[in-house]
């Protein structure tokens, strides 16, 4: 019997969508993908253009510029629409307008007879994912946010270069919100099993304040670089593929998303990045880390600065 085909359907395929795109033809995860935008020519031209790339791609992917019908045969839609932040605005700054966006597609997209899994990319992306499963109906497993997923490859990246070490060696993450509330896990972050004090204690000179900068410069990574470009894509792209990988190719891999918390870590009903194991049903289960009390204070309070900007917001729907 002939396996059935995997459909990704990116809705919004401006930068983040389109790099995402690229990275899955280049990759050769999905057999199919099909692009949809409200801006019905940007997604028709880069259906043409990554077509173009097929002859030197790793495996054939159907590629089409479409309509929400084709989300009904979809495994997984990623939606990367909606409007990005202006250099000085932060990310809950486009709660507003991106919550009226989605409530319009994510209508669309389950009028369609969707019923796979949604992945959301679009910021804030805690409260984005919260609305898509309200929106949606469908089981929190199948609804996941990119979450703190960039932030922690920031994090991996820059202690990599820090240590001097292959940041894939690096074993630590950022929780909480995807944004200005966003803490590091240094009680858990390792270097090949081995703890962040042993190495630093293995350095000539040293300061704890190196790696406080380090993570803000983590925490303030999207700022630095929208100065720099007007926006960020291909961290997030590579990221969004790691994810979409995990999910098709049934990993159990465990991955900081914005999932649903139901008692985990003392807090419920809010969707926010956590380590959870991540298969072919979505969401498998949430990896609960032992948190320090200054660790849990912190990811309290991004909890309720979520809470606090959505609450308005929810309200007016
Ligand atoms: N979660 C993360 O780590 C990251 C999230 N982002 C977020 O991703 C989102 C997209 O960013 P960019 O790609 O840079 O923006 P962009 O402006 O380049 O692309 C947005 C696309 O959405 C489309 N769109 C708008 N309304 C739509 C609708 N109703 N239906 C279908 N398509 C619609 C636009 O036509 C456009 O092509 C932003 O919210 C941004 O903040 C960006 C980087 C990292
Ligand atoms: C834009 C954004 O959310 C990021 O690069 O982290």
């Amino acid at each position: 019997m002939l396996n059935r085909v995997n459909r990704v359907a990116v809705i919004g395929t401006g930068f983040v969508g389109s790099s995402y795109s690229f990275a899955l033809l280049n990759q050769g995860i999905t057999e199919e993908l099909v692009l949809i935008d409200l801006n019905k020519e940007k997604a028709e031209g880069d259906a043409m253009d990554l077509n173009h790339g097929l002859p030197f791609a790793p495996s054939r992917t159907k590629i089409w510029f479409g309509s929400y019908e084709d989300c009904r045969e979809a495994d997984i839609v990623v939606i990367t629409a909606g409007a990005n932040q202006k250099p000085g605005e932060t990310r809950l700054d486009l709660v507003e307008k991106n919550t009226k966006i989605f409530k319009g597609i994510v209508k669309e997209i389950m009028e369609n007879g969707f019923d796979g899994i949604f992945i959301v990319a679009t910021n804030p992306v805690d409260i984005l994912t919260y609305a898509v499963w309200k929106f949606s109906g469908l089981p929190k497993e199948r609804v996941i946010g990119s979450g703190t997923i960039l932030d922690t490859a920031r994090f991996r990246y820059l202690l990599g270069e820090y240590f001097d070490v292959d940041t894939r060696n690096v074993h630590a993450y950022i929780i909480g919100e995807h944004g200005d509330t966003e803490l590091p896990v240094w009680s858990h972050a390792n270097i090949a099993g081995t703890s962040i004090d042993k190495w630093t204690k293995n350095m000539d000179s040293f300061s704890p304040l190196d790696l406080d900068q380090l993570f803000l410069n983590v925490r303030d990574a999207a700022y630095h670089i929208i100065e720099r470009k007007g926006a960020t894509f291909y961290g997030i792209a590579m990221g969004l593929i790691r994810l979409t990988k995990a999910i098709l190719q049934n990993e159990n891999s465990v991955l900081t998303v914005s999932t649903y918390l139901n008692g985990e870590y003392g807090q419920e009903d809010i969707f926010i990045g956590v380590p959870a194991v991540v298969n072919r049903n979505g969401i498998k289960e949430v990896v609960e880390l032992d948190l320090n009390e200054d660790e849990l204070m912190k990811f309290k309070k991004s909890v309720q600065v979520l809470k606090s900007t959505m609450e308005p917001v929810f309200k007016n729907l």
